[in-house]
């Protein structure tokens, strides 16, 4: 199943004393996603923000709020982040004692549900969710911050993931997130990704530049 390429720019990258303008700028500049890194300095080592942002956040845009959650347990705050108004939630393994249960839960929300692969996790460990899973992501830096190196041997897993995804006939997205700019986007494209998620290479260069941003990322 061949998708479309899209942009999910992380917020992370914004400035965040004018969040609501700055979403809304992405939005206008072409995006397709909006991508929201929650952190709770203890699953990753930074703090950054909860549900009531994501629900402040919501009147600046209609676009999808793909929500990548680093928080540990994870569980008890999906129900929050739903409410909150997010349209993806992606959970690592490493964040709850239940994954199966986790993605079954974020479904049963009527939210589509992502697992995220951290640098070191095994493709392998898809084998028993690909079958319930809308979105897989791969890390291409260690969760936490943004403004890191893309780390390049998740090109191979990307390959891995995306024969799977292929091998299972499955509507399933394939996103990348860490160090994507204008020399790794075609690669990570090339490997199989069809979601690129970009903090530091679409909010470089202030808001005027934000649309040229994107649709190089693109490829376009
Ligand atoms: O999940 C993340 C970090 O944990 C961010 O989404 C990611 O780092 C994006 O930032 P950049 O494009 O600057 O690398
Ligand atoms: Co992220």
């Amino acid at each position: 199943m061949t998708h479309p390429i899209l942009i999910s720019p992380s917020i992370l990258s914004a400035d965040f004393a004018r969040l609501g303008e700055e979403v809304r700028a992405i939005d206008e500049a072409g995006c397709d996603w909006i991508h929201i890194d929650v952190m709770d300095g203890h699953f990753v080592p930074n703090i950054t923000i909860g549900p009531a942002v994501v629900k402040a956040l919501r009147p600046h845009s209609q676009k999808p709020f793909d929500v990548h959650l680093m928080i540990s347990p994870v569980d008890p705050y999906l129900d929050a982040f739903v409410q909150a108004g997010a349209d993806i939630i992606t959970v690592h393994p490493e964040a709850g004692p239940h994954i199966h249960r986790t993605v079954q839960h974020i479904k049963s929300l009527g939210v589509k549900a992502g697992v995220v692969l951290n640098p070191g996790t095994p493709a392998k460990m898809l084998d028993y969710l690909i079958d319930d899973v809308d979105l897989i992501l791969v890390m291409s830096v260690n969760p936490g911050f943004g403004g890191q190196s893309f780390i390049e041997n998740q090109l191979r897993k990307i390959e891995a993931i995306r024969k799977m995804i292929d091998k299972s006939g499955r509507d399933i997205r394939l996103q990348v997130d860490g160090g994507i700019d204008l020399n790794t986007a075609p690669r990570a494209i090339a490997a199989g990704a069809d979601v690129l998620v970009a903090g530091t290479a679409t909010f470089r260069g202030g808001q005027s530049t934000y649309a040229d941003n994107i649709r190089q990322l693109r490829g376009g």
